[in-house]
């Protein structure tokens, strides 16, 4: 089925606007375009709390909040690696005859911002975003077009202690929504395995990024396809060979005895392992030589978050990509970085019962009892906004059973009544509507 809301599920249905005026107005579809969603008040409660966990600890680990244009030049992202990104970017040409896109991650942005900055901003850079990113996909898979994608990334450290203080605020995300070691953990290798043993073959450099890519699809397509994709960018019969058995290497032990002790691959994946189970957070990750990620400008430890039970995507991803500024004509400045997506972790939250209740709740409702009170009941409710207390002012003259109806729909926690007589005395009426408790209160002591 197509690709429904990550929180309500299923595509509103089309509502039949009335009689159109004139008689040539044309039915609009109420639906959003295909592969996009509305966020009404109950999706968007969801939103907003698990974005602003994301912020929450993108903060506890002194990151800054930027944000880039959604709209980018196309040139950030036609990178020539065989990416299902570049596949499905979003691109067009605009009315100044520009090459555009909706840009596909944050990434390329973020190395864009800081190459305009310069000098001007001190290193380490650490920053954050949550930001929607855009894919052009043929409906034929149905899947969205659009996610929202929080990314942290730290420029200038070239030591794992930035890998490592990236996977530890994943983890701080995921204690912070009830998410344990037991429902999910990361996948960690380094592409400097890969690096050691195309080097060994002596495999160009400019050829790294697509053999990525490449092995990135091992568990999508055939291994034989695989072959015969790497072949076809040059690899020998025996690198192929070679890199496909190191990709099911388990263990570092094991990893050690293939490609000796002196690698930096070996010692970076140590060292993360060493400050894993010195911070903490050890029982996350294992040691997965099968991890590549699909963005061929990674180049160093790449991770990935996934579900233990195995029925979803990848949850994140992420790792170090020393290069990539390189490749947009500056100098190079080691980086990393991970995205996390808002649509694997929904479907989580679902399957483990940990979606949270997140109702409406207003403060005070205020109902003038009278026609002519309604100025008095905007001053109660001007009042009461101004000490901080939220308000849901009756804005037309209902009779009480509505007012009580519409208390409960917006979750009110009292009900203040003006009328007449109590105003002719400098009072309302105040009724606690979880107990029915009700006194009158002087307007100078409402609070
Ligand atoms: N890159 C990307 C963009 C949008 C979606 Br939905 N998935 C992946």
């Amino acid at each position: 089925p197509a690709e429904t809301n990550s929180t309500t599920g299923g595509r509103s249905g089309a509502l039949t606007p009335g009689p159109s005026v004139g008689g040539d107005v044309q039915k609009i579809d109420v639906n959003p375009p295909k592969g996009t969603r509305d966020f009404p008040p109950e999706d968007m409660r969801l939103r907003n709390w698990l974005f602003n966990h994301f912020k929450e600890v993108s903060w506890l680990y002194g990151f800054e909040e930027v944000d880039y244009p959604v709209l980018e030049s196309e040139a950030l992202f036609t990178r020539k690696a065989g990416e299902e990104i570049k596949d499905q970017l979003y691109c067009f040409e605009d009315r100044g005859n520009r090459r555009v896109a909706l840009r596909p991650e944050l990434t390329p942005s973020l190395a864009r911002l800081v190459i305009q900055k310069g000098k001007s901003v001190s290193l380490p850079i650490k920053w954050f975003t949550v930001g929607q990113c855009w894919r052009y996909e043929r409906m034929t898979r149905g899947r969205r077009r659009e996610h929202y994608q929080w990314n942290m990334d730290i420029i200038g450290v070239p030591g794992v202690m930035a890998e490592a203080e990236l996977i530890s605020s994943v983890v701080t995300l995921f204690k912070r929504i009830g998410i344990t070691e037991s429902d999910v953990g990361f996948k960690v290798s380094s592409r400097k395995v890969l690096q050691e043993v195309l080097n060994c073959y002596s495999v160009p450099e400019y050829l790294f990024g697509k053999v990525c890519v490449i092995i990135d699809k091992i568990e999508k397509i055939p291994v034989d396809e695989i072959k015969k994709e790497l072949k076809a960018v040059g690899l020998s019969q025996e690198a192929v060979q070679k890199l496909l058995q190191v990709l099911s290497v388990k263990s570092l032990a094991e990893l050690e005895e293939r490609l000796g002790s002196s690698g930096e691959a070996l010692a970076d994946l140590k060292q993360l392992f060493s400050l894993a189970e010195k911070t903490g957070f050890s029982k996350w990750l294992q040691f997965d030589a099968s991890v590549v990620r699909g963005l061929a400008y990674y180049t160093g430890i790449v991770f990935e978050g996934f579900d233990r039970e195995g029925k979803l995507r990848a949850i994140c991803g992420g790792g170090r990509y020393d290069h990539l500024f390189s490749t947009f004509g500056a100098d190079d400045i080691a980086a990393c970085g991970f995205g996390f997506g808002d649509a694997v972790i929904v479907e989580l939250l679902k399957e483990k019962g940990l979606l949270p209740e997140l109702n409406l709740h207003i403060d005070n409702i205020v109902c003038a009892l009278d026609e002519d009170l309604q100025g008095c009941a905007a001053m109660v409710a001007n009042i009461l906004r101004e000490k901080g207390h939220s308000v849901e002012l009756v804005l037309e003259s209902k009779p009480l059973k509505w007012v009580f109806k519409r208390a409960a729909r917006v979750n009110a926690e009292r009900l203040v009544l003006v009328g007449n007589s109590e105003w002719q005395r400098g009072v309302v009426g105040v009724k606690i509507l979880s107990t029915a408790e009700q006194y009158e209160v002087k307007l100078e002591d409402l609070k």
